[in-house]
């Protein structure tokens, strides 16, 4: 029986790619990594599909997400009935190692290391605060600090890219992948740089004629972080350099992680043959977070710093500060600072009102309009909105026309005549020209579907 499911897994992964509308990321990074492995039977002569998935956090996801869409794939192309269960790799292996060697898998890290990686002390996985909206990013972050560099297939995560608005965690995740390497690997080689000191770096060493010490230094790491990659976009020289470091990376298995502000395809301003590298790996979205994960991280910060805030204070921090994980954390950080001054003024819901009200932004719309839909697309391009009305079609100002009269006619029941008046008073058929270019071409363009998602979350977070 397990072998008719190996002999058919191929088929079986495709139907469920197609039946569950899987984009190539999700399939790449969820579905592929799954190994049949066995089939058990109970008493009552039910069976129980195995499949192995290299870990923890992957098999928590998998579970609550694909196990049940699997067994019906399962059926539907084998006709075998049968429950799906997931075992993590490591828990087998696990198994066979006795407990004491699992304690002492991880040691503390030195702080020369540290200093010397450009790590953050407090960035690591155990301050990380998971939710909904960052869940994806931190089980495919576990993954790869538990095998960097791994080019195996079903754990093929290099590159490792994270993307998503600013101040989100991506940071905070990658250097938390560089930490749980050195805890398990100490001589482990790592290097952490924002893409704004790898290019600074270059040109000093244009300047004093030492790119070889440049070079060694980029090119002999086994892990290599680049933070905030979109800085580099039309700087061809530093794009270059970035090209055959990532080729020497890539070649010798040594683990590659960067972060952006958009998917590696969305990243106009870099050369072709970088933006199709960094989508060789693993691409995953971190979202703002959800009201929960506010309140999870205000609560985890306030006990780091030892502090026990009444919850009203809390909740209004978390219900009005929303986008932004770094000004949740300023919020507090205001507060203690003018409780101090105030000698040890009591932190309550009146001293928050006071103290908070410049960083409170007004509410996103509750209804979506197209004028806010104009706005988060004309900021996804990096345009701005009067481009979006204004006359003409130079690229990326005309795809991103026509998905705003998409998500327009998507989103709201404003008709076609009204879009036009609200875009620089386009005519009716021009709308419908819009509309009906994106609609043709989303079911066979991946990257633009991709596009139009992360865009539409921009929109409608929760
Ligand atoms: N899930 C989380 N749990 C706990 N703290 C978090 C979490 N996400 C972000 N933070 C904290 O929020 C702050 C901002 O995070 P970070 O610098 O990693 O964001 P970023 O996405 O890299 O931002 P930027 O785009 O500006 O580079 C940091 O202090 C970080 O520790």
């Amino acid at each position: 029986m397990i072998d008719k499911i190996k002999s058919n897994w191929e088929n079986i992964i495709t139907f469920l790619r197609d039946d569950c509308e899987l984009s190539p990321v999700s399939f790449n990074t969820w579905i592929k990594p799954m190994i049949p492995t066995s089939i058990e039977k109970d008493s009552r002569g039910n069976f129980t599909l195995i499949i192995t998935v290299p870990s923890m956090p992957f098999k928590t996801y998998v579970t609550k997400k694909y196990s049940l869409y699997l067994a019906v794939a399962i059926e539907e192309i084998t006709f075998i009935k049968c429950n799906v269960v997931f075992k993590e790799k490591n828990e087998q292996e696990s198994q066979k190692i006795p407990k004491k060697l699992i304690d002492n898998k991880r040691h503390p890290v030195n702080n020369l290391k540290l200093l010397s990686a450009n790590l953050n002390p407090a960035y690591t996985f155990d301050t990380f605060v998971v939710g909904k909206s960052n869940d994806l990013a931190h089980a495919t972050a576990v993954a790869v600090a538990e095998s960097p560099g791994s080019q195996n297939p079903g754990e093929h995560y290099n590159p490792f890219f994270i993307y998503g608005g600013v101040g989100l965690g991506k940071t905070h995740l990658m250097h938390s992948i560089a930490h749980y390497i050195l805890e398990h690997n100490p001589d482990a080689n790592i290097l952490y740089v924002s893409s704004e000191k790898f290019l600074n770096e270059y040109i000093d060493a244009l300047k004093n004629s030492n790119l070889a010490e440049y070079r060694a230094k980029y090119r002999n790491v086994d892990v290599l972080l680049i933070d905030d990659i979109q800085f580099i976009g039309g700087k061809d020289a530093i794009q270059e350099e970035l090209f055959h470091t990532f080729n020497a990376l890539y070649e010798q298995k040594k683990q590659i992680i960067l972060s952006s502000d958009k998917p590696p395809m969305e990243l106009k301003n870099l050369e072709e043959r970088l933006r199709s590298r960094f989508a060789w790996g693993v691409a995953v979205e971190i979202f703002s977070p959800d009201f929960e994960t506010r309140m999870a991280i205000l609560r985890s910060k306030e006990e780091r710093d030892g502090k026990n805030i009444d919850n009203e204070v809390i909740q209004f921090i978390a219900t009005n500060i929303k986008s932004n994980i770094r000004m949740l954390e300023g919020a507090l950080n205001k507060l203690y600072a003018m409780s101090r001054l105030n000698k040890n003024q009591e932190i309550d819901i009146d001293l928050a009102k006071s103290v908070l009200k410049d960083m409170i932004t007004p509410d996103a719309p509750t209804k979506i309009t197209s004028e806010y839909i104009a706005t988060v697309v004309a900021d996804h391009f990096n345009i701005t909105v009067a481009e979006l009305k204004a006359k003409g079609r130079k690229e990326p100002v005309a795809t991103a026309r026509h998905i705003t009269v998409y998500l327009c006619r998507k989103m709201t029941n404003d008709t076609q005549t009204k879009i036009g008046q609200f875009l620089g008073d386009r005519d009716h058929s021009t709308i419908v020209n819009s509309e009906d270019v994106i609609t043709k071409r989303i079911t066979s363009d991946s990257e633009l579907n991709q596009t139009i998602e992360t865009i539409k979350k921009k929109i409608s977070p929760q």
